[in-house]
């Protein structure tokens, strides 16, 4: 890739809230960077703008679109980089067929998703869905690992305005609930591949006939590389599920927690399974006729529920069984929406701490809160939340005025551990023994297993391991308290202790390393007494912590500071920890209020041109970059975020006060007179028309609004929606 064509940043177009923010936030970031001669393009990552960038052979000359997620793949292993990546929509089957569906009525003749593909050509058509489902950008643009923390200013707002934090009782009957065993933490094997098993190397299936099938060819491990196998069994799976349905006590609600977008392959078959046993009676009844409907239980009660609407009978045993099984934790009690609709729907990052700040509590199907039985199989990261919901029934609800901050540091560069899985995550198809089988013929780990079991095979490459030991060791420095959560126990952790302990010696430095269930405790008791503090852990704990962490301290995970340092020396500044907030939307469509919160692209966009300061050498970047953390603070100090009402501050207002506290710090800055003079009138127009903006603003709200679409957003229908002031936009220019 040419660097010389290669635009200053990147801002990218996604979906649902924040890309409805990006329409009022982008115009005036270009704008603005535009008069420091600095050029802000968009690329599009959105789940449409995927779809039709891997179909070009369906659509007309001019339907066709680039694949800028491909462009971007290269350009995150180049120096130029520096992307600021909003967060986009990690479809799960539901929401692609969704997205299909709303493109083939928009006239683009997309095929439809071929579930079982009987032809190579609908084989070729499955596997283009395949890479577009599920996590399918974050692992593509994450070539570096994750330094997650809150910038001291809003960290000091979130102490000075505490968020509502539920009350945690000592008799809670709130608890998680793992597998007793046979799960993938129980059975993981794992190696660190000498130069001398570096190489080609395949997955092979034998059957108990002797028959092979070759599950994957062609993979490629490189010297120092960690790799691990293991596998979760059906049947214990199906067992313990009976055995926790049966264990809710009356009055609590029963739930599972997956991260079926991320985990693409296994975590919608567990999800499957839960569906599975929750309609155990109903299917057992109903098998043949919901085989001929065509549901398949991985999709959840959410197409359940539409493929039989209209049949009396089955809609009225549905109601039965649904009536006999312990009540489920709700998404929408109001919309009877359940934890078992959709597995995109509740995604434990952003599940569990939501359970933890309400003080063990989730909603039921009568629209009042209850206790909990949090179903999470696997026990590898489990014992997390077990011991963050233990420990708050211990000792009561954090104090959110006095508590310090958590920050982590994540191994997650090159498709690192879990979330690397995909491709080399299989459902067995028989009984018999699955194993990885190296070049040189040597079996590098292999497991009997059963029809049904899910295996799967991680790695993690040496130089993202020693990188991210170093960022850990960079952060400790600046931090103070840390620990590497990893367990001497677990198969894969024990290998990557092999590399922390001689780097941490090495550089002379102690830093605790403890399992992940002393470290949470750890980790909460630092915080608790007023320190701040640093986790240092794997791809997985990553997600999780900085979503639950945060959500604890600062009642959210969007304001976060999310930097992504690329290992070819490039940036990339993702905004916040959080996802699409898909409820936004909805509010946005009923009554044209969106209460996204942007202060994550505010922070992300600093990094950026601070960034961009350093390695192009920009000063006019390093002036953009000071006004715009001023005018971050200034958004806090004021309160100027959204709010969740209608004629209460929203997305766009925060944007205009963002707009205009930049603007004024451009203006008041003495390092680049050019943009000083440049930005004083502006600063000036944007202070004198307050009153007239912000009613312009607030005037279209309280109806519904038109986007034009879900998927594919009609973008002048958008921009009409997320900019609405003819007076900000002639100052904005
Ligand atoms: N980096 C990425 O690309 C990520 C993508 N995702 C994707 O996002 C989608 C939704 O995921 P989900 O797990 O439901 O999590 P979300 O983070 O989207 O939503 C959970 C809740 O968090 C709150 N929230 C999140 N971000 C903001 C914000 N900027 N401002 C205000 N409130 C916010 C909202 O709560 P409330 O309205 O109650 O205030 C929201 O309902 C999925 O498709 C998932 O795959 C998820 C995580 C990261
Ligand atoms: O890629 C995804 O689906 C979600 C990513 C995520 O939740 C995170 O990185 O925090
Ligand atoms: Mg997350």
């Amino acid at each position: 890739m040419a660097m010389s064509d290669t635009p200053d940043i990147i801002y990218t177009k996604v979906d649902e809230a924040p890309e409805l923010a990006r329409a009022s936030l982008e115009p005036i970031i270009r704008a603005f960077a535009g008069a420091a001669g600095v050029s802000v393009e968009t690329r599009d990552i959105s789940v449409a703008g995927r779809i039709l960038a891997v179909f070009p052979d369906f659509l007309t000359e001019a339907q066709k679109v680039s694949d800028d997620l491909a462009w971007l793949g290269e350009l995150v292993k180049t120096p130029a980089a520096n992307v600021i990546k909003l967060p986009n929509i990690s479809a799960s089957q539901p929401q692609l067929n969704a997205a299909i569906k709303e493109l083939q009525a928009k006239g683009y003749a997309v095929p439809d998703y071929p579930a079982e593909p009987a032809t190579e050509a609908e084989k070729d058509i499955k596997a283009r869905y395949d890479a577009v489902k599920g996590s399918a950008v974050n692992p593509v643009l994450r070539e570096g690992n994750s330094d997650r923390r809150s910038a001291k200013a809003v960290k000091a707002y979130a102490k000075a305005n505490p968020h509502r934090m539920g009350n945690w009782s000592k008799d809670s009957k709130t608890r998680v609930a793992s597998m007793p065993g046979n799960d993938f933490f129980a059975n993981e094997k794992s190696a660190t591949l000498t130069a001398a098993q570096a190489g080609g190397a395949s997955i092979v299936f034998t059957g108990k006939d002797g028959a092979e099938t070759v599950l994957k060819k062609g993979l490629k491990y490189t010297e120092g590389e960690v790799v691990d196998a293991t596998f979760l069994s059906a049947k214990a799976l199906t067992a313990y599920i009976e055995q926790a349905l049966a264990s809710v006590e009356p009055g609590v609600l029963f739930s599972a927690h997956l991260k079926a977008t991320m985990m693409k392959v296994s975590d919608p078959i567990i999800f499957g399974h839960f569906v599975k046993v929750y309609l155990k009676d109903f299917i057992a009844r109903h098998g043949a006729e919901l085989d001929a409907l065509g549901w398949n239980p991985n999709s959840g009660l959410g197409d359940l529920e539409k493929k039989i609407a209209g049949n009396a009978t089955l809609e009225a045993d549905y109601k039965a069984v649904m009536a006999s099984q312990p009540p489920m934790y709700m998404v929408n009690s109001d919309k009877g929406i359940t934890n078992l609709h959709v597995s995109s729907d509740v995604i434990i990052d952003a599940s569990m701490p939501a359970v933890i700040r309400a003080g063990g509590k989730g909603w039921g199907p009568d629209g009042k809160e209850a206790d909990v039985l949090c179903c999470i199989p696997d026990n590898s990261y489990a014992c997390v939340y077990d011991e963050t919901v233990e420990y708050f029934k211990e000792t009561g609800k954090l104090d959110v005025t006095t508590c310090g901050a958590v920050s982590n540091v994540g191994l997650m560069a090159q498709k690192a551990e879990e979330y690397g899985s995909h491709p080399t995550t299989f459902e067995a198809p028989a009984d018999g023994t699955i194993r990885i089988v190296l070049a040189s013929g040597e079996v590098l780990h292999q497991h009997a297993v059963e029809k049904g079991d899910i295996w799967r095979s991680a790695t993690a490459k040496k130089a993202p391991i020693l990188d991210w030991i170093q960022l850990g060791i960079a952060r400790t420095k600046a931090t103070g308290a840390a620990a590497f959560w990893l367990d001497k126990n677990r198969a894969h952790d024990a290998e990557l202790i092999k590399y922390v302990e001689p780097a941490l010696k090495e550089a002379g430095i102690e830093i605790l390393i403890l399992d992940p269930r002393a470290a949470t405790r750890y980790t909460l008791e630092t915080m608790r007494a007023g320190k701040d503090c640093v986790t240092i852990t794997g791809n997985v704990l990553r997600d999780y912590l900085t979503d639950l962490f945060p959500i604890l301290e600062l009642g959210t995970s969007a304001k976060m500071l999310s930097i992504v340092k690329l290992m070819q020396g490039g940036g990339m500044f993702e905004t916040g920890a959080g996802g699409t907030a898909p409820k936004h939307v909805q509010q946005v469509q009923e009554e044209n209020h969106l209460r996204w919160d942007s202060l994550g692209e505010f922070c992300a966009l600093g990094e950026s041109f601070n960034f961009l300061a350093d390695a192009k050498n920009n000063p006019a970047a390093a002036v953009l970059g000071a006004a715009v953390d001023a005018a971050t603070q200034k958004v806090l100090d004021n309160n100027d975020s959204p709010e969740g009402k209608v004629g209460q501050n929203d997305n766009r207002t925060s944007h205009y006060f963002f707009a205009r506290y930049w603007a004024e710090a451009l203006a008041a800055q003495t390092d680049n007179a050019a943009l000083a003079a440049h930005f004083a009138p502006i600063a000036k127009a944007l202070a004198e028309n307050e009153a007239k903006i912000v009613a312009e603003l607030h005037a279209v709200e309280g109806v519904p609004a038109d986007l034009g679409g879900y998927y594919l957003l009609d973008d002048a229908k958008v921009a009409k929606v997320m900019r609405p002031s003819a007076t900000l936009n002639a100052i904005i220019g």
